[in-house]
């Protein structure tokens, strides 16, 4: 089990990670999600023992990475997955990772033939394509049979059948009772590989739960309602009736209704009563990107320009629900168009987010994005205060390789998995352990 309690990571003014505190339990697959800059490597680096925690700690069944002992049999981690010696064969990097390790020279080839790499182990890695160079990764984190394996970003660069392999091998490692924890940003991914989440913001934790209940939590389940297409009058008649009985009614692109607020049966009975036939009524349930969607937007860092030009517009009023005013208001009246941006979740009933689930002190909370609905009271347009444009200069000093001597001297045990996902061998002559850290120190982008 991975246990971090009151996490805390600073760069200069920079907090990356705030008072993180959770457990990664045994026996299931972990996601690790949160928007760019979140803090999700540094969490995992902290873990392993390659950045020191300004406050707080992390520990491995107990014990701080670096005091674990036989910590290459124990954790094995992919964090980079470029960070292997391009003059080496696939077969002689790991290799030098198994040896550093004490790990027999049989088990190279078998993890080799774990993840599809038996038929290139002898070509060199800076041939490698980014989904093999992936696999490699994975092959090293796998090397010492470890009990506790950390992915930042696995399916990185991965064609369809690798991402399903994938998924797979994390659900059967963690169905062995192994711990697993994964950090992706392709939720449809997560989705399907994940029974828990983690999710943070700006460092913070928003949210530990299973993805069942962080769907239910963070949107609601709604109907989808579609008349005949020749027939507008009945649509609105139709809406109007649903806003009366107090449903909340959205415009879908298609021409569909989406009404929340109001049980299948009597969406059917006001129909009836009001004359209306149905071509569909059906139930949908949010996706995990439109739960996470909600539950982040107001928390994304980077930006694109035009997400910040919207972010200028007035916020419509909102209702208790998050929907613009008006669209509950009295018959009759037309539905509110469902937002465009292809992941909008209804609020779950009763407000922004289940209670205890709090945004951030000073951060904007959920669906504070202009021109979603967003629960009232939400601070608006706080993208504003993090322009797209400008990241590295809201950015603190990077920390200075001075400033990195300050990180531990000895990294985890070079060769153990955790440290072949770091890059190594990146030089070929530098290979000692303070290079893991001080090399990954220096890898990430100065946002
Ligand atoms: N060595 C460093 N020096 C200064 N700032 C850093 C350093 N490493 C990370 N940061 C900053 O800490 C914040 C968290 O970064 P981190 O890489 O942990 O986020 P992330 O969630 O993994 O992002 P992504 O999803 O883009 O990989 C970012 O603002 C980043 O710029």
């Amino acid at each position: 089990m991975i246990e971090a309690v009151g996490l805390t990571k600073r760069f200069g003014a920079k907090t990356a990670v705030d008072d993180l505190s959770f457990q990664v339990r045994p026996g299931a697959v972990t996601g690790f999600l949160g928007p760019n800059g979140s803090g999700k490597s540094t969490t995992m680096r902290m873990i392993l023992g390659l950045d020191r925690p300004t406050a707080g700690h992390v520990t491995i069944n107990g014990h701080p990475y670096r005091s674990l002992p036989n910590a290459p049999r124990l954790v094995g981690a992919l964090l980079d997955a470029k960070g292997v010696h391009g003059g080496r064969t696939a077969r002689n990097h790991l290799l030098s990772l198994a040896q550093l390790a004490g790990i027999p020279a049989p088990r190279v080839d078998e993890v080799l033939g774990v993840v599809g790499l038996r038929d290139v182990a002898k070509r060199r890695t800076s041939g490698f394509s980014l989904g093999m160079g992936q696999r490699l990764g994975i092959a090293a984190a796998l090397l010492g049979d470890p009990q506790v394996l950390l992915f930042d970003e696995p399916v990185n660069g991965l064609d369809p059948e690798g991402i399903h392999w994938v998924r797979n091998l994390m659900k059967m490692l963690a169905a062995e009772g192994r711990t697993v924890f994964v950090s992706s940003h392709l939720m449809s991914e997560m989705a399907l590989t994940a029974d828990h989440l983690i999710v943070i913001g700006r460092g913070r934790l928003l949210s530990d739960m299973s993805v069942k209940d962080f769907i239910s939590a963070n949107s609601a389940d709604f109907a989808r309602v579609r008349v005949p297409e020749d027939g507008p009058e009945d649509r609105q008649k139709l809406t109007a009736t649903l806003i009366e009985a107090g449903g909340r009614v959205l415009s879908e692109p298609g021409g569909a209704l989406r009404v929340t607020g109001l049980p299948l049966p009597r969406i059917s009975e006001l129909a009836h009563g009001c004359d209306v036939r149905l071509w569909e009524l059906s139930p949908h349930q949010a996706s995990l990107e439109e739960a996470y969607m909600r539950l982040t937007q107001g928390l994304v860092d980077y930006r694109s320009t035009e997400d910040a030009k919207e972010a200028l517009a007035e916020p419509p009023p909102l209702d208790a629900y998050g929907y613009p005013l008006g669209s509950a208001g009295p018959a009759p009246a037309e539905p509110v168009e469902v937002p465009q941006e292809g992941w909008f979740a209804p609020p779950p009933p009763g407000g922004p987010g289940p209670a205890g689930f709090a945004p951030p002190p000073g951060g904007p909370g959920p669906a504070a994005v202009p021109g979603s609905p967003s629960p009232v009271g939400a601070p608006a347009a706080s993208s504003l205060a993090a322009p797209a444009a400008a990241p590295a200069a809201g950015a603190p000093a990077v920390e200075t390789p001075a400033a990195s001597s300050a990180e531990p001297a000895a990294a985890p045990a070079a060769g153990t998995s955790a440290a072949a996902g770091a890059p190594v061998s990146r030089t070929p002559a530098v290979e000692t352990s303070s290079a893991v850290a001080a090399g990954e120190q220096t890898s990430k982008d100065p946002r």
